[in-house]
């Protein structure tokens, strides 16, 4: 049955597992904290590099977790069958682990300093196999900025660390160039409050222009990895607008500038045109409108005005238009002079503000006459940090490429990526207390990487906002950062035609009101999933905890991503589902619906005997005809679907089952059976050879795996096609694991000796089973069968990030079969492939069915595509 198991950890933000064996107290029993020794523990080693700016301090550490998978003996035989060596991870130097990004004040440097003791990221390294802070003697820190220099005896005083120091404009340079390869969503534009992301071709990447915006700023012609020219700079920056700020308006953060800025009107202290040439007056010969900023601050001369009669909203929206301007129109100057067509804006004076951004692409785009386009990064300031932390040598960061990142948005980030200092959220327990903090005062959680509100600039530019937005949340720093997973071991699927134009998702959530529906779903469906989360683990008072602080966690997404949908990147429907699950095992639940999974498999495994005796007496023509009915028809066993749900207290799954059947009537609302048919059973005498490998994308438990997709795997097998079931790497609904897939293929076994030949050939059962109960006696040769994890856990799938051991056995697969509404509709309906492809789903939701297919709920989709 399918079993718990061990999860085979790809991309979870699993339980740390503390390793406790052999642990030892060192030094004095008698002590009160006691340094405890864990030789065994190597699962958080991290490491550090910090860029020490004139304003802020940037802090980039990564955590390395030990790689979980293949630790199931069953699978490793699948593999070593497969030839497939702990799939490519050999080549790589790193093992998967995580990058954080943080930042404190630099006139706050203690914060940092007892954030990276508490942490234990001074004593961390790649040699290290434990944290002991006595033994940090030589531990030597990459690290950049002025204050590398300014602050290196503090840090060798407070913390035992010599601090190496890396050139600053190399840093930059480095931290740029990775981020533009290795993240896919880094870049965007932003212009009239529209932010949009720009796909970049890391081999079209150079010559660029970096304008990195720090307290001051540096221009930098980008001609490749490491070869640049500081071309030129400004000391008008962030430190200007933050200072002259401050002392304009008393402010007591830049966050509070920042916001009061949103409320300006800056008519009060700039000149315009207009107060030039008489009110609404434009100068038209040279472009020049009544409300165009002709002097910055210039009104102040005409008027007889003492500095308190002044708003300090206006004069922090001035002084941030003056500045953003000023900037803008250098860098495309410079852009100009080196004949650059691109132009990237790093630094965190930008701090993900819409307003800002708005005003320095308007003065790129006016000055350039619209040829040149500002854009943004999301890692804004920390270009520095990472570059520091690039140079770290044989970390083998660099040979990554984009399919092996995968960027999570936890609930700890407003205190790491977002907010600028605090306490660092240790473990859960910790995290589930502030965020209950939150409650008990009434605040609203924010989202983990708290907010700038969207279309909060109107018209940017030389023209006056038109509406701003109210606040700066006030534990908001609106850095759209989250922690960065490494895993080597992701592939880009190789049986996909055109990976650079391959988009999984089918539903277009820029679109507002499809964002709205899919937000309502979620949202709606959250109280039934935190019921079973917490069910799952026993019901405990510290489930309950759990359930309650997923609950309000994911809530906060959904807030958070309805306000600026744009907030963790391209926001898609498949990033969506992923994040719910994502979230759920942040909490620490493993398997919310293992329970009903357990149930719905042993209910249909109980009839799995009687639906082969049935099929066998078929003629292969109806047999094929019914095996694809059988798998639309179980595919309604969703408990990801509102609608489906409902229908389960109607009845027991086997009456579900066969009236879902019985329902299954051609033509289907898509249907090209007859054209899979004829790839299959040829059209008269015509026998074609069978596939060599087909790849079964499977999708839940229960009817669908067992009373689905093992008959036709089963059809397949005796037909003499190798058949690999991909399963997910971690639970995501009610969909069946590949860590469960052999549980229930040794259990259907007992019925079947074609399954029980084509396991035991391909390594999935363990003990040969003698007593099936199928009378066929065929003496079919030992096709195997096999499964493999997708790299995943979610309901749908991204076939840029697949694990290695699925992208090699595609290298062999002339047919694929992905099933299911999150596989074959919400993602993949579009998606072209090199193998033949049969996408297979009933459509469980109304707007859907109507929207993809002009059909209703409950109509199917048998779409089949010839290798392209
Ligand atoms: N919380 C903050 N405190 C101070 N300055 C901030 C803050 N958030 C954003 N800034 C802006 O960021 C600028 C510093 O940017 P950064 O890229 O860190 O440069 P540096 O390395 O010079 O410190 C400041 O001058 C200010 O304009
Ligand atoms: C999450 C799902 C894609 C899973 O469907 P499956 O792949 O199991 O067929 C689906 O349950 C879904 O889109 N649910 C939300 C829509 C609804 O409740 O109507
Ligand atoms: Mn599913």
């Amino acid at each position: 049955m399918a079993t718990k198991g061990t999860n085979s950890i790809h991309r979870s933000s699993s339980r740390p597992l503390l390793d406790l064996s052999k642990a030892e107290i060192q030094g004095n029993v008698e002590e009160k904290y006691p340094t405890i020794l864990l030789p065994n523990q190597s699962d958080d080693l991290s490491h550090l590099a910090l860029d020490i700016g004139g304003s802020l301090i940037k802090l980039v550490y990564f955590s390395r977790h030990e790689d979980q998978s293949t630790n199931d003996k069953r699978m490793k035989r699948v593999k070593d069958k497969l030839g497939i060596l702990n799939g490519n991870r050999r080549s790589y130097p790193i093992l998967g682990g995580r990058l954080h990004f943080v930042k404190f004040e630099t006139n706050k440097i203690n914060e940092c300093l007892e954030f990276i003791y508490s942490k234990k990221l001074h004593c961390g390294g790649w040699e290290s196999h434990h944290a002991d802070s006595t033994n940090n003697e030589n531990a030597v820190i990459k690290a950049t900025g002025g204050g590398a220099y300014k602050f290196a005896d503090l840090f060798k005083e407070r913390l035992g660390i010599s601090l190496d120091k890396e050139d600053e404009m190399d840093c930059l340079v480095a931290g740029a160039n990775f981020l533009l390869k290795a993240v896919r969503h880094e870049a965007y534009t932003h212009m009239e409050g529209q932010k949009e992301f720009v796909q970049i071709d890391p081999n079209d990447l150079f010559p660029y222009l970096l304008v990195n915006i720090g307290s001051g700023v540096s221009m930098i012609k980008v001609d490749g990895d490491g070869k640049f020219e500081r071309v030129s700079g400004t000391n008008v920056g962030g430190g200007t607008y933050w200072g002259l700020g401050r002392l304009l308006t008393n402010c007591s953060s830049f966050d509070e500038l920042l916001e009061l800025s949103q409320k300006g009107d800056n008519r009060t202290t700039d000149m315009l045109v207009g107060d030039i040439y008489g009110t609404d007056r434009d100068y038209p010969k040279i472009g020049l409108s009544a409300s165009t900023i002709a002097s910055s601050f210039g009104k102040a001369t005409l008027e007889n005005k003492e500095l308190e009669e002044y708003r300090p909203e206006d004069i922090s929206l001035s002084l941030l238009r003056m500045i953003s301007y000023n900037i803008g129109q250098i860098s495309y100057l410079n852009a100009l002079r080196f004949g650059l067509k691109r132009i990237f804006f790093g630094g965190f004076f930008i701090r993900g503000h819409a307003y800002t951004m708005d005003a320095i692409s308007f003065a790129v785009h006016y000055w350039s006459k619209g040829t040149a386009q500002a854009m943004f990064l999301r890692h804004e300031g920390f270009l520095g940090a990472l570059g520091a932390f690039m140079s770290y040598e044989k970390h083998g960061l660099d040979d990554l490429m984009v399919h092996q990142f995968v960027e999570r948005f936890p609930m700890g980030a407003p205190y790491t990526g977002g907010k600028i200092h605090g306490p660092p959220l240790r473990n859960l327990n910790e995290k589930i207390s502030w965020m209950e903090k939150f409650l008990q005062k009434g605040t609203e959680i924010t989202a983990p990487v708290p907010m700038t509100p969207p279309g909060t600039t109107g018209l940017g530019g030389f023209e006056v906002p038109l509406s701003k937005g109210s606040t700066l949340r006030s534990d908001a720093s609106a850095l759209n950062v989250g922690v960065l997973h490494l895993i080597p071991t992701l592939e880009v699927f190789p049986l996909l035609v055109d990976p650079k134009m391959y988009e999984p998702n089918t539903v277009d959530l820029s679109d507002h009101s499809e964002l709205e529906y899919w937000f309502k779903i979620l949202s709606e469906h959250l109280p039934d999933l935190v019921d079973k989360a917490v069910a799952s683990e026993g019901g405990t008072d510290d489930a309950k905890r759990r359930g309650d602080a997923f609950g309000r966690a994911f809530s906060a997404h959904l807030a958070r991503l309805m306000e600026e949908p744009a907030a963790y990147g391209k926001l898609g429907l498949a990033k969506l589902l992923e994040m719910r699950e994502e979230c759920l095992r942040e909490f620490q639940f493993v398997d919310a619906y293992i329970s009903i999974k357990q149930r719905e498999n042993e209910a249909s495994l109980a009839v799995f005997h009687d639906l082969l005796m049935e099929l066998d007496s078929l003629d292969e023509e109806t047999r094929l005809l019914t095996l694809i009915e059988g798998v639309l028809a179980a595919n309604i066993f969703d408990w990801g679907s509102r609608a489906c749900v409902d229908l389960y207290h109607k009845g027991t799954i086997i009456e579900i089952y066969r009236m879902s059947r019985n329902k299954m009537q051609r033509p289907w609302r898509v249907d090209d059976f007859d054209a899979f048919k004829e790839r299959m059973l040829g059209s008269g005498d015509k026998k074609p050879l069978p596939h060599r490998r087909a790849l079964l994308f499977v999708d839940n438990s229960g009817a669908d795996i067992v009373l689905g997709m093992l008959p036709l795997a089963r059809e397949l097998l005796r037909r003499g096609t190798e058949v690999v079931l991909v399963g997910n790497s971690l639970p995501a609904l009610n969909d069946v694991t590949a860590m469960e897939l052999p549980d229930i293929v040794a259990e259907a076994a007992k019925h079947c000796g074609i399954l029980r030949r084509a396991a035991e050939s391909g390594g999935l059962l363990v003990d040969a089973m003698t007593n099936t109960s199928d009378s066929s006696k065929e003496n079919s040769p030992s096709i195997p069968l096999m499964v493999v994890e997708n790299g995943c856990g979610s309901p749908c799938i991204d076939f840029r990030q697949v694990s290695s051991e699925l992208a090699a056995v595609a290298k062999d697969a002339d047919l694929i079969i992905l099933e299911g509404m999150g596989r074959a509709l919400h993602t993949n309906l579009y998606a072209q492939f090199k193998c033949d492809a049969l996408k297979l789903a009933m459509v469980k939701n109304q707007r859907l069915a109507e929207k993809l297919v002009k059909g209703n709920i409950y109509d199917c989709v048998c779409k089949y595509e010839p290798a392209h």
